[in-house]
């Protein structure tokens, strides 16, 4: 057999191996921080969501009201005031493998290649030897060919995403947050990733909490969208986007999911916080 980066080493081995029934949990989280001055800054309050299964679950809310704040709680980095997170009935009490995070920047190690930087995950946890098969088949998937030996400032902001999504899926996550992972993006490279994001969802069944500022995104990728009230973030309220996938973003359903998420967005904005 012919060897080259282009034949899958394992080809008997699992990419992904989730089984899709995983629940978070988040009850009465509350967050604050001191400011530069000391001053107490009340960022979350009394905020809960569930999310169950394979679902991707939008947030969206003005910005400020603590949506960063809730992801950094759900994946370990940070412990909440008050309130409980846990997931699969376990509280969330540091960084797992089982949950990643893909962040606004991408956050790629620009010392690093762009398959070590998918491979990150599997080092930290000392599991490379038995996983490295999986980093040719997550570079084939996103796209990422002939870029393997590359660094960051050398590749496109589009495959900076996609090695960002790549690394974030390499340790069959059963939860990923996104948090804002496309809004650098042209409005072609950001619907191209949208739709990897579908397609790595659909195959590895993997929760996904997606925050976003953009509706039309939200709509197109989420299962159901909540939105929050101004800082301090609490729910303001959920629209289910029940729409079969792929969805058509003119459509008129597509038009009304949108229509109804801006005015939900327009009433968080509007009403006073905790009215
Ligand atoms: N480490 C921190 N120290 C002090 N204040 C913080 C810290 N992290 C967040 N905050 C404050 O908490 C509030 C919520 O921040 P957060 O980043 O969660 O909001 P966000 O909804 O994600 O905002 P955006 O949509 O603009 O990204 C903000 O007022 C922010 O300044």
């Amino acid at each position: 057999m012919r060897k080259g980066k282009h034949i899958d080493p394992r080809p008997e081995l699992p990419l992904f191996a989730s089984s899709g029934s995983h629940e978070l949990v988040a009850e009465g989280v509350t967050q604050t921080f001191l400011d530069e001055g000391g001053n107490e800054v009340w960022a979350l309050d009394d905020f809960s969501l569930t999310v169950s299964g394979p679902e991707i679950v939008g947030i969206i809310g003005p910005s400020g009201c603590g949506k960063s704040t809730f992801l950094r709680l759900v994946v370990g980095l940070d412990e909440p005031l008050a309130g409980s997170i846990s997931f699969d009935s376990e509280n969330i009490a540091g960084p797992s493998a089982s949950r990643s995070m893909v962040f606004q920047n991408a956050n790629l190690f620009e010392w690093l290649t762009v398959e070590e930087n998918i491979a990150f995950g599997l080092r930290a946890t000392r599991t490379y030897d038995e996983c490295k098969y999986k980093i040719p088949r997550l570079v084939r998937m996103m796209g990422l060919d002939g870029f393997e030996r590359s660094y960051p400032p050398q590749i496109s902001g589009g495959m900076t995403s996609r090695c960002a999504l790549a690394r974030s899926f390499v340790q069959n996550p059963a939860l990923i947050c996104f948090d804002e992972p496309l809004s650098a993006l042209d409005a072609f490279t950001r619907a191209a990733l949208q739709d990897e994001i579908l397609a790595m969802q659909a195959i590895a069944h993997t929760s996904m909490i997606l925050v976003t500022h953009d509706i039309e995104e939200a709509v197109y990728l989420c299962d159901r969208v909540v939105v929050m009230t101004p800082r301090p973030g609490r729910l303001q309220g959920e629209l289910v986007i029940d729409l079969p996938h792929p969805r058509d973003r003119v459509s008129p359903e597509f038009v009304e999911k949108r229509r109804q998420l801006l005015a939900m967005l327009d009433g968080s904005t509007s009403a006073p916080p905790g009215a």
